[in-house]
């Protein structure tokens, strides 16, 4: 399916504005939504859920106006928001029939078929009988695509799903998602960079409510090329020193020293050695162009 955002603006009645006059595409496939804390990516996720209203603005998904036809959209949609409540007693089988009679699915059969089918897609066979409330954070967010694949949907929207999952879980949860995301549209908003490079074939970089790139992680990288450089050094003031006189994209340590890596054209001083780019890089770039601009 494809969603086509034109011009979304949204400003809070505390006077944040959330999205800026944000325009973005998004086809098939998975799309990795990617931006930091705060940049608007919840707020244009229910917006295209169709849980809150722009200010102005339109979105259509495969012609149809999702900001008027809601009843439409919804039929077609998946979503498994940020914070996402279960009745904590409900095992995930019972929770799961539940929501499936809440999507309409009145046939006793094909519901049941639907459930179990999605208990083994999700690997919570096992478990289906199992209080929610004993589910690790995994299990809970495969309960969660579990519940967002009811009823076929044909758009899936994920906010922010991998955030706190040990690496083990978020390697699994990654797996489902890039296994559905073969047969339906999948949009996964993120502020993990490595999640979007795993599974996006494309993806867009927002801040502020605005976007700041848009195109597949292996274009973005290509722009970078020859570019990255980095040097490892000790102490703080070195690193302080680099900032005021280099365009630092970002530090990391690295066994209690510093590596510190620049964008240049060419070596930026004695000491520096080429580095691959990686999309972090691409990520932390753009952000900092956008507090420059
Ligand atoms: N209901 C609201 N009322 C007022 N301000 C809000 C509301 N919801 C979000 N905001 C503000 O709008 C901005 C965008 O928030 P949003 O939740 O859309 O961003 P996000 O990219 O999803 O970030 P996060 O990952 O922190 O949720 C933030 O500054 C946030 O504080």
């Amino acid at each position: 399916m494809a969603l086509t955002i034109t011009g979304l603006s949204k400003t809070y009645p505390n006077g944040v504005k959330a999205l800026k006059n944000l325009s973005l595409t998004i086809g098939n496939n998975m799309f990795g939504l990617l931006g930091p804390n705060g940049a608007g990516k919840s707020t244009l996720m229910r917006t295209v859920a169709t849980l809150q209203d722009p200010d102005s603005g339109t979105i259509s998904l495969d012609g149809i106006d999702v900001l008027k036809e809601k009843n439409a959209v919804r039929k077609l949609l998946g979503y498994l928001p940020q914070e996402f409540g279960v009745y904590p007693k409900l095992s995930a089988l019972d929770m799961l029939t539940h929501l499936a009679v809440l999507k309409g699915i009145s046939s006793s059969t094909e519901r049941r078929d639907m459930v179990d089918t999605l208990l083994r897609q999700t690997n919570l066979w096992e478990a289906r009988k199992k209080a929610l409330s004993t589910y690790s954070g995994g299990m809970k967010q495969r309960f969660g695509i579990a519940q967002a694949l009811l009823a076929n949907p044909k758009l899936i929207i994920v906010d922010e799903p991998t955030a706190g999952l040990d690496p083990a879980e978020r390697n699994r949860f990654l797996n489902l998602l890039s296994s559905i995301a073969n047969n339906v549209t999948v949009i996964l908003s993120t502020h993990i960079v490595d999640d979007v490079r795993e599974l996006c074939p494309r993806m867009a970089i927002i801040s502020n409510g605005e976007v700041l790139l848009e195109g597949s992680p292996a274009e973005s990288l290509d722009a970078l090329k020859g570019r990255m450089w980095s040097k490892v050094v000790a102490t703080d003031q070195e690193v302080l020193e680099m900032e005021q006189a280099l365009q630092v994209i970002s530090t990391h340590l690295v066994g209690g020293l510093h590596e510190v890596r620049v964008y240049a054209d060419s070596s930026p001083a004695e000491g520096f050695r080429a580095v691959e780019s990686d999309l972090e890089d691409v990520y932390f770039l753009n952000l900092a162009r956008q507090v420059k601009n």
